[in-house]
């Protein structure tokens, strides 16, 4: 289908706080990601990145507004989303009793890839991920790094056209960094629209085509680097946040 894989639409979410003024966690969010682009959310600790994800998924009700992906509302149909997205994130776990194969091949199973296509995936995924070495070993003692790989090939299994990647990098060492990046443009490559969350304003700056910088909920700047710098008058994602956090928040509760 044409247009943006992914259209996030006037997205808003307001919890209920004890002191009776609901906190807005993400408000009037709207953003689009095209095929084969690589988009970074970012913003501080606590402005409103996993919210967004969540919702996006379907994990969460959105208290406004709606997203598509590949034309499917979430809304709409929810149960419909989670075959058209993949999702990384460092507290989604490896089961630690499975190997990496027998993991994938769950997964497979679970998205009712055909048998053949998962022995497929599985070994150009453990080639793209060079994951040969400990294929068969227990995922529990594998380590902070090879876990990660493991985490990548799950969220590919299914081949999904979106993929959303909540701090891929954290934890990792250099190299571990380094088969994120390669794992990012092999998506782009493959076509995919891409979100990436992370603190690692430096890293997106290197991966990511366009930006949208949260804010205690809002997304105030949107666009590429080049056009941030144009906006916001600072050089680099690092000055553009620390011109925002240094500005008085005006955001934070719902009205
Ligand atoms: N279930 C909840 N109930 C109440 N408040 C919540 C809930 N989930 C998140 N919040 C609040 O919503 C705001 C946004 O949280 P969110 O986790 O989306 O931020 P984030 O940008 O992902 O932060 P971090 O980078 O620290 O992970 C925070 O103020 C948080 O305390």
């Amino acid at each position: 289908m044409s247009g943006p894989l992914i259209r996030v639409s006037h997205l808003s979410k307001a919890f209920p706080a004890s002191d009776g003024v609901p906190v807005a966690a993400v408000n009037d969010v709207s953003f689009e990601v095209a095929r084969s682009e690589v988009f970074g959310l970012l913003g501080p600790n606590g402005a409103g990145k996993t919210t967004t994800l969540r919702m996006m998924l379907g994990l969460m009700q959105p208290s406004a507004g709606d997203s598509t992906i590949d034309g499917v509302s979430v809304a709409a149909h929810p149960d419909q989303i989670k075959r058209r997205v993949g999702f990384v994130s460092t507290s989604v776990g490896v089961y630690q009793w499975l190997s990496p194969r027998e993991m994938l091949s769950f997964v497979g199973d679970l998205y009712d890839v055909p048998p053949d296509t998962v022995e497929q995936r599985i070994r150009k995924l453990t080639e793209l991920l060079d994951m040969k070495s400990y294929i068969h070993r227990r995922c529990g003692v594998l380590s902070t790094g090879q876990k990660q790989r493991v985490n990548l090939a799950r969220a590919l299994m299914h081949d999904p056209p979106v993929m959303l990647l909540d701090e891929p990098t954290r934890g990792l060492d250099i190299v571990g960094s380094q088969v994120v990046f390669d794992f990012i443009q092999h998506l782009r490559g493959e076509g995919k629209a891409v979100i990436i969350c992370t603190h690692r304003l430096d890293e997106a700056e290197r991966f990511a085509d366009r930006f949208g910088l949260l804010h205690n909920g809002a997304l105030l700047h949107c666009g590429t680097l080049a056009e941030l710098q144009q906006e916001t008058g600072a050089a680099t994602l690092t000055d553009m946040f620390l011109q925002l956090l240094n500005e008085p928040a005006s955001e934070g509760t719902a009205s």
